[in-house]
C-alpha cells in the first residue's frame, strides 16, 4: 500500500547519521541543567562527580589507596549516565531528521496576494489569516487555508510521503489545503486560515523535533514514583556510613555510591523518555500526527471505539446500482427523476447516480431541471434535489426522511416501497427513495462493500476488551446487515452527526475513554469531545483542530492501529519499569553483602553468589546496572511484543514476565561478569 511506502523512506532514516548525531548528544546532554529533569540520572551523575573527585585528589579524601577502584567506578557511572542519555539521542533523533526535510519544503514561498481587483506578489511570511490567495498549476500553496473556489489536484508528499495528488474543491469536507503543497493541475482561490509560525507544517516540525513534548500524566505519575523510590534509597545509603560509625566499621564512600545506583531505579529512569519519545514516534511512522504524547497514551486505554459506517467499514464509495421503480411508475420515470435531483449534487452517491444512466443508455429531459433551485444533500435531512421553475418539487433521499417528507405534503406512500427497500437493506446496500411532490416514482440502490479483515481487526480489539460502536446516517436494516458483516459490538442507524456525541457522552459517564474517528465540520464537536479525535487530513480544518491526531494518509480505520500503538506504549512503560525495579532487588543481594565483607572479612557466609571478590562483586553489580540500558535500548525503541488481550490478563503476564525476568536475569548476569572482572583485580 501506499502508506508502506512513505513508511520505509522514513524508516531508512534511523541511519549512521542519526547514532552519530546521539553520541555527540550524550555529552552534551551530561549538561547538569538538562540532566535535572531526569532526577534519577542526575543523582547518579552527582555520584560520578563525587568519585571523580576522590579519583584526582586522594590526598585530599584520604583515598590514596583506592585510586584504580576509584578510577573504574568513576568510568562505569560515566557510562551509565551517557548510556541514558545516548538512549534519549537516538529516540529524538529520528523526528529531528523528519523535521530537517520538512523544514527544507518549508522555504520562502511567493504568493498571490489578492488585493482589491488586482494580484500582489508577496512573500508567503507576509500572509495573516483572512488574506485571498490565487494558486495556479505548479504553484506552491503558500500557507495553510480553504479553497473558496475552484478545483485542483494537488501534491501533498511534501507532508504525507504520498505522491498520488489528492483533489481539493471549494466547499464540503475536501476544501482544506496545507502550506507546502504543490498545485499540480487546475488553479484555486484560497482564504488563508493560518498566521506565520502557526501552520499545519510548523506544528508537525515542532511535533516531531520534540520542542513541544510535556510528560504525560501517566509519565509524571511514574517520575514521581521513581523520585520517591530515589529519595527513600539516597537516605537509607547515607545514614548507613554513621550507623556504621557505631559498631566501629568503615564503609567505603564510592562503595555507597555504587550501592546507591545500583538500588534506585536507573534502568527504568535512563528509558523513560524514550519509550515516550519513541511511543509518539511510532505514530508519526505510521503517519499520524499526535498533537500531544497524552493523547498517544489515552489511546492506549480507550474502551470504546466509534466507527462510522461509509468509508471506514465499508469502502465508501457507494454507487448507484439499480432504479427500481415502485408505485406502478415506469423504470424510466424512476431513472429521470432520480437524474432530476442529481443535477448538481457533487457527493459521489448523486454523481453516481448520473453515470447509472449513461451506462444504462438512459436520458432525460435535461431541460426540466433549467432554473431551478438545488437543494444540497444535508445529513441532517438525509436528503438531496431540486425545486424546480414550474413549482414542482423533486427529492432523493433516505426512505424514512422522503417518506416523512412526502407525507407532509399530503401523499401516500405505495404499498410495495417498504418490501424494495428492506431488500435492498438487507443485502448491506442503502436505499434511496425518488420523489416529486407527493409522489414516490422508485429507488436507487446504492452498493457499499465492507473491507476486507474489518472481521479480523474488531476480533482483535475484542479481546483487548475495547467495544465498537458503528454510527451511520443509513437505515437499520442496512446498518444490521452491515455490522453483522463486519462484526461490529453495536450500532446506531439513522443517526445525525449531533447523535455522535450523546453517544461518546453516554461513554463517558460510565467512565470509558472513547475514540473517534471524522472529517466534516460537523464532526468536530464530537471529535473534541473524544478523549481521542483522530481527524482526517483531507478533512475540514475545523474537524483538525478540534481533533487530537491527524491521519495524514485519511485512512479512518487507522484508529484501530493507533490504539494498538498507544497500548503498546504503555505496556512497554509497564514492562520496563517492573523489570527495572525487579533488577535492583537482585543487585541489592550482590553489594550489600561485598560491602559489609570489605568491613568484616569473616562475613563470608553472605556471599550468597559466590562472587570472586567483594571488590568485583561490586563493580559487577555497576557493570551491569549501566550495560541493562544499552541493552535494553531497541526493546524501548521498538516497544514490547504486543499480543491482543485484556488490560488485566496483560498486566498479570507482564508481571510474571518482567518481574521474574528482572529477577533472575542480574543473577545470570552479575555472575557472568565477576567471572571476567574477578581475574582482572
Ligand atoms: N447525495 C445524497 N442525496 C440524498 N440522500 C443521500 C445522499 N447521500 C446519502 N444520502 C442518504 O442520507 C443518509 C445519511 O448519509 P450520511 O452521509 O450522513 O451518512 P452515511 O454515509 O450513511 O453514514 P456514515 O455516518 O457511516 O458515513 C444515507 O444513508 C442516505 O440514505
Ligand atoms: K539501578
Ligand atoms: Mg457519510
Amino acid at each position: 500500500m501506499s502508506s508502506t511506502a512513505s513508511q520505509t523512506k522514513r524508516k531508512s532514516m534511523l541511519s549512521g547519521d542519526i547514532v552519530k548525531q546521539a553520541i555527540v548528544q550524550s555529552f552534551l546532554k551530561l549538561n547538569p541543567v538538562t540532566m535535572m529533569k531526569n532526577p534519577v540520572m542526575f543523582v547518579v551523575e552527582i555520584g560520578t562527580f563525587i568519585v571523580l573527585l576522590m579519583t584526582v585528589l586522594p590526598g585530599y579524601f584520604g583515598t590514596q589507596d583506592r585510586i584504580g577502584f576509584n578510577l573504574t567506578v568513576f568510568l562505569i557511572l560515566l557510562f551509565t549516565v551517557l548510556f541514558a542519555n545516548f538512549a534519549e539521542a537516538l529516540a529524538e533523533g529520528r523526528g529531528k531528521a523528519q523535521a530537517d526535510s520538512l523544514k527544507k519544503s518549508k522555504q520562502e514561498i511567493q504568493a498571490n496576494k489578492v488585493v482589491g481587483s488586482g494580484i500582489k506578489v508577496v512573500p508567503s511570511t507576509e500572509l495573516r489569516k483572512g488574506d485571498i490567495v490565487t494558486v495556479a498549476q505548479g504553484e506552491m500553496i503558500p500557507g495553510d487555508g480553504e479553497v473558496i473556489e475552484g478545483l485542483a489536484s494537488v501534491d501533498e508528499s511534501a507532508i504525507t510521503g504520498e505522491s498520488a495528488p489528492v483533489i481539493k474543491e471549494a466547499g464540503g469536507d475536501f476544501s482544506s489545503v496545507t502550506g507546502g503543497t504543490r498545485v499540480v493541475s487546475d488553479a484555486i482561490r484560497v482564504r488563508i486560515t493560518s498566521d506565520p509560525g502557526e501552520s499545519f507544517i510548523d506544528r508537525m516540525i515542532s511535533l516531531v523535533e520534540g520542542a513541544s513534548r510535556q510528560k504525560t500524566p501517566n509519565e509524571i505519575a511514574l517520575n514521581t514514583l521513581l523520585i520517591t523510590l530515589t529519595l527513600i534509597f539516597l537516605i537509607v545509603v547515607v545514614t548507613l556510613k554513621p550507623i556504621a560509625g557505631f559498631v566501629n566499621v568503615e564503609l567505603d564512600t564510592a562503595v555507597l555510591i555504587a550501592l546507591l545506583v545500583c538500588l534506585i531505579p536507573t534502568t527504568i529512569g535512563a528509558l523513560l523518555s524514550a519509550i515516550g519519545i519513541a511511543g509518539m514516534d511510532r505514530v508519526t511512522q505510521f503517519n499520524v500526527l499526535a498533537m500531544s504524547g497524552k493523547a498517544v497514551e489515552a489511546a492506549g486505554d480507550i474502551n470504546t471505539i466509534i466507527l462510522d459506517k461509509t468509508g471506514t467499514i465499508t469502502f465508501g464509495n457507494r454507487m448507484a446500482s439499480e432504479f427500481i421503480p415502485v408505485g406502478g411508475a415506469s423504470t424510466g420515470e424512476a431513472a429521470t427523476w432520480a437524474a432530476v435531483s442529481s443535477v448538481k449534487d457533487e457527493t459521489p452517491e448523486g454523481r453516481s447516480v448520473l453515470e447509472l444512466m449513461k451506462k444504462q443508455n438512459l436520458v432525460y429531459e435535461a431541460s426540466l431541471a433549467e432554473g431551478g433551485e438545488f437543494i444540497d444533500f444535508k445529513a441532517e435531512t438525509r436528503m438531496s434535489g431540486i425545486d424546480l421553475k414550474d413549482g414542482r418539487k423533486v427529492r432523493k433521499g433516505a426512505v424514512d426522511a422522503v417518506v416523512r417528507w412526502v407525507q407532509e405534503q399530503g401523499g401516500t406512500v405505495p404499498a410495495d416501497l417498504k418490501a424494495n427497500g428492506d431488500a435492498i437493506a438487507t443485502e448491506g446496500g442503502t436505499p434511496l427513495a425518488v420523489a416529486v411532490d407527493g409522489k414516490i416514482y422508485g429507488l436507487i440502490y446504492l452498493k457499499d462493500t465492507v473491507k476486507p479483515g474489518m472481521k479480523e481487526r474488531f476480533d482483535t480489539l475484542r479481546q483487548m476488551g475495547i467495544k465498537t460502536i458503528m454510527c451511520t446516517g443509513d437505515n437499520p436494516l442496512t446498518a444490521a446487515t452491515i455490522a453483522k458483516e463486519a462484526g461490529v459490538d453495536g450500532f446506531i442507524a439513522e443517526s445525525k452527526p449531533e447523535d455522535k456525541i450523546a453517544v461518546i457522552r453516554k461513554e463517558q459517564a460510565e467512565g470509558k475513554l472513547v475514540a473517534m474517528t471524522g472529517d466534516g465540520t460537523n464532526d468536530a464537536p464530537a471529535l473534541a469531545q473524544a478523549d481521542v479525535g483522530l481527524a482526517m487530513n483531507s478533512g475540514t480544518i475545523a474537524a483538525k483542530e478540534a481533533a487530537n491526531m491527524v491521519d495524514l494518509d485519511s485512512d479512518p480505520s487507522k484508529i484501530i492501529e493507533v490504539v494498538g500503538i498507544g497500548k503498546q506504549l504503555l505496556m512497554t512503560r509497564g514492562a520496563l519499569t517492573t523489570f527495572s525495579i525487579a533488577n535492583d532487588i537482585a543487585k541489592y543481594f550482590a553489594i550489600i553483602p561485598a560491602m559489609f565483607m570489605l568491613a568484616i572479612p569473616q562475613m563470608e557466609a553472605l556471599n550468597i553468589m559466590k562472587l570472586g571478590s567483594p571488590l568485583s562483586a561490586v563493580l559487577s553489580a555497576l557493570i551491569f546496572n549501566a550495560v541493562i540500558i544499552p541493552l535494553l535500548i531497541p526493546l524501548a525503541m521498538k516497544g514490547v511484543k504486543y499480543r491482543p488481550m485484556s488490560s488485566t490478563k496483560l498486566l498479570s503476564r507482564n508481571l510474571f514476565v518482567y518481574g521474574l525476568g528482572g529477577v533472575v536475569v542480574p543473577f545470570i548476569g552479575i555472575k557472568i561478569i565477576d567471572l571476567v572482572v574477578h581475574v582482572w583485580i
